[in-house]
């Protein structure tokens, strides 16, 4: 199938990739041109692990194709996916100017049939939305389909390849066809694809998002009881995580969701709910107790400086919103540098990836080329991503470098006796008590 892919971000790219990989005769279009002079010259502009191989092998055997020019782009597709931003605007709602910008323009362009598929995560309506902007303008028929995409950044090519589910919007039977036939190779495999209107499927990938935000809420809530209670909440995660019916994923306790996706997703969801004058009180709730807990850790470090952090260096461990990619989109490390660096501390950190996104914004920070020289002289270490180099190191050298063996540490990395063993003041997420008090 000839396919084109507006908009060559994450998705954009991953899903263009992917589907060259399948045998698809594959274009890419983005406005961006040095993004797209990159990508000709077979440069991949973001971290993801396993795309690079697709990629080069895509390219070199001609499926996978760049462009700035949508004309040569849509020219003689049969599917155009839209991939395009759908950043907060300033009340909360998914902003569509790229996606019916983008829209207005097809309406001109298009001389055949095609299906026009809405990749980005876009409010209910925006099919509707979409089909009228390009109606505006064509001569032919067409289809808009919503295909939300559910892959994770760090294991995108897996998620695209063997996703748990393919949701498809349309009431189209011709849409249907032509969806059917591209996916076919995924069906094939064992991966099912669920077929519902434009609508539902625009409020199935809200629900989604949601609801795993709400999971790992409920986790940090259930955390910060467990401080005040004295239980430990890897214990209780355990012991609720293998009823089938509640599932062992995403109930890991932390430092607070972040990344492109959850907080955008949550707030255009909530959005939506009072447009429609429908009072979503667990989105509202999601929303303020995770802007609290991302902030968890910070009177706990102040309150061990005894309330100055005026002069104390503190080294930070892991930028990204996530191990194993680069994105460093409302990743909580960041926003506890920023009242680090506001309370006079100094940062020295290390991620592995992340380092280049972050110098960017917060060139105050000293950028370390290990996670150990980032201890070097340090008060103590904060620790924000759970990339797996800081799940096993080298405690006597940390001991050594740091100048007192103090961690704060927002991903749960370590165990509780093994830290105290080893002489370290550990604060973790839920774990230790803190203040507990026996109700008479
Ligand atoms: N990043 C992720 O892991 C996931 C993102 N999504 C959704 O997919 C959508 C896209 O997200 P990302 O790929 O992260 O976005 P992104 O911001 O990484 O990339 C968007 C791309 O679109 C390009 N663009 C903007 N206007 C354009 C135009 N008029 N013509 C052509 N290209 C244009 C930009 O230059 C950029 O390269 C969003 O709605 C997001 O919520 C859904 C699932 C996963
Ligand atoms: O719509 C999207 O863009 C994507 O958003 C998320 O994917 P992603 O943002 O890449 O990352 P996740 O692995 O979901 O993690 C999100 C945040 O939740 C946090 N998290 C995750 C799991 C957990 O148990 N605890 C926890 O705090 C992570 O640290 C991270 O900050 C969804 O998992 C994808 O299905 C979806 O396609």
């Amino acid at each position: 199938m000839k396919i084109a892919v507006v908009g060559t971000g994450y998705v954009g790219l991953v899903t263009g990739t992917c589907f060259a990989e399948t045998g698809n005769q594959v274009i890419c279009v983005d406005i961006d041109q040095n993004k797209v002079a990159r990508l000709q010259k077979g440069e991949i502009p973001i971290y993801e692990p396993g795309l690079d191989v697709l990629f080069d092998r895509n390219i070199e055997e001609g499926r996978l194709k760049f462009t700035t020019d949508l004309a040569e782009g849509v020219k003689d597709a049969e599917v155009i996916f839209l991939a395009l931003p759908t950043p907060p605007g300033e009340d909360g709602s998914a902003d569509l100017k790229y996606i019916l910008g983008v829209a207005n323009d097809l309406g001109t362009l298009l001389d055949h049939y095609v299906v026009i598929i809405d990749k980005s995560t876009v409010p209910v309506g925006t099919a509707e939305k979409v089909r009228a902007a390009i109606a505006k303008n064509a001569i032919v028929e067409f289809d808009v389909v919503s295909n939300p995409e559910f892959l994770r950044e760090g294991v995108a090519v897996e998620d695209f390849m063997k996703p748990d589910r393919v949701v498809v919007g349309t009431t189209s039977e011709l849409a249907k066809k032509v969806m059917e036939s591209l996916y076919a190779p995924l069906v094939r495999q064992g991966n099912p694809v669920i077929f519902m209107d434009e609508r539902s499927a625009e409020m199935t990938k809200y629900a989604a998002n949601s609801f795993l935000a709400l999971k790992i809420t409920f986790m940090n809530e259930i955390a910060n009881l467990c401080e005040k209670v004295g239980a430990n909440v890897d214990d209780i995660r355990r012991g609720i995580g293998t009823d089938s019916r509640i599932g062992k994923r995403f109930l890991f306790a932390g430092i607070g969701y972040g990344g492109s996706c959850f907080p955008k997703d949550v707030q255009a969801l909530a959005k939506t709910s009072s447009d429609y004058g429908y009072d979503f009180r667990t989105l509202k709730s999601v929303m303020a107790v995770n802007d609290d807990q991302k902030k968890k850790l910070l009177p706990i470090v102040s309150e061990y400086f005894e309330g100055d952090l005026a002069g104390k260096t503190i080294a930070v461990w892991g930028l990204a919103f996530k191990p194993y990619t680069d994105d460093i989109r409302e990743a909580p490390a960041l926003e506890n540098i920023k009242a680090l660096l506001a309370a006079g501390a100094k940062v020295t950190a290390y991620d592995p990836e992340a380092m280049d996104n972050v110098k960017k914004i917060l060139p105050e920070v000293a950028f370390c080329h290990t996670a150990y020289a980032a201890l070097d002289d340090a008060d103590a270490l904060m620790i924000f991503t759970e990339w797996p180099q800081f799940r096993t190191p080298d405690f006597e050298k940390m001991g050594n470098l740091l100048k007192e063996k103090v961690i704060f540490d927002g991903r749960n990395l370590y165990e509780l006796s093994q830290m105290a063993d080893l002489g370290f003041t550990y604060y973790s997420v839920g774990r230790e008590p803190q203040n507990v008090k026996e109700l008479a």
